[in-house]
């Protein structure tokens, strides 16, 4: 199934404190980036290893693991994905990172691009897409169609909540693509946002409220 909603507690913990309406921008944003970690951590649970043999403290040849040749690309969605890209970089230090920029206009809903940065071998690298809001999906679906056209066959959705619709919308248009979310939530509101939801997550990380 493409849609994993992580039940760990710590997952749900932090996401029961990012949902306190007069959290501040601090927690906020440090909560965003622990839920990065953990999201990356669940993400990458199917990366293959490789033996290795080196010097060990005692002065003998040990055989370790390492990853296996698995070159990473973050893709932080501006402005808010960039809340979670700390967290996930925390975990795989060594990961290019490809920025696109797209907001949804406030009447129609529908996602403007304005910005798109890639990393030049991007289509052979694993894409990790981290938004903190999958909400009608618009802006997720851009997104990966962007990725799609450069070329992208491994490509992972990271989001700290979905709603329903945002996650049906991906899912017709990428039925392979694993979405991994903190929460699944109720529905949208009569303006787009995720009910119960975090609010506006740009803005809470920005602290422009
Ligand atoms: O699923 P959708 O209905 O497309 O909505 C989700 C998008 O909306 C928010 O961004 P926003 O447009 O507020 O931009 P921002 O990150 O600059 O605040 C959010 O961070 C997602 O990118
Ligand atoms: O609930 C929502 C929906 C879109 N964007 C947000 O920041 N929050
Ligand atoms: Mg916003």
């Amino acid at each position: 199934m493409p849609l994993h909603v992580i039940k760990h507690p710590l997952v749900q913990h932090k996401l029961g404190l990012m949902r306190e309406a007069d959290i501040s921008t601090k927690s906020f944003r440090e909560l965003a980036n622990e839920l990065g970690s953990l999201l990356t951590y669940e993400a990458t649970k199917d990366f293959e290893l490789e033996p290795h043999t080196i010097d060990g403290w005692s002065g003998e040849a040990i055989n370790v693991e390492k990853l296996k040749g698995k070159k990473v690309t973050v893709v932080p969605i501006l402005r808010a994905g960039i809340g979670m890209l700390d967290g996930v970089l925390d975990l795989i230090p060594s990961a290019k990172v490809s920025v696109v920029g797209l907001y949804r206009n406030e009447e129609t809903l529908k996602p403007v691009p304005y910005f798109q940065k890639l990393v030049k071998d991007i289509d052979q690298r694993t894409a990790l897409v981290i938004d903190p809001m999958l909400a009608t999906g618009g802006t997720m679906v851009a997104t990966l169609d962007m990725l799609k056209q450069h070329g992208c066959k491994d490509v992972r959705v990271l989001v700290l909540v979905a709603a329903p619709e945002g996650v049906d919308k991906v899912l017709e248009s990428y039925p392979d693509i694993h979405i991994y979310t903190a929460a699944l939530d109720s529905h949208l509101n009569e303006h787009g946002y995720i009910v119960p939801g975090l609010g506006d997550a740009g803005d809470k990380i920005f602290g422009t409220r």
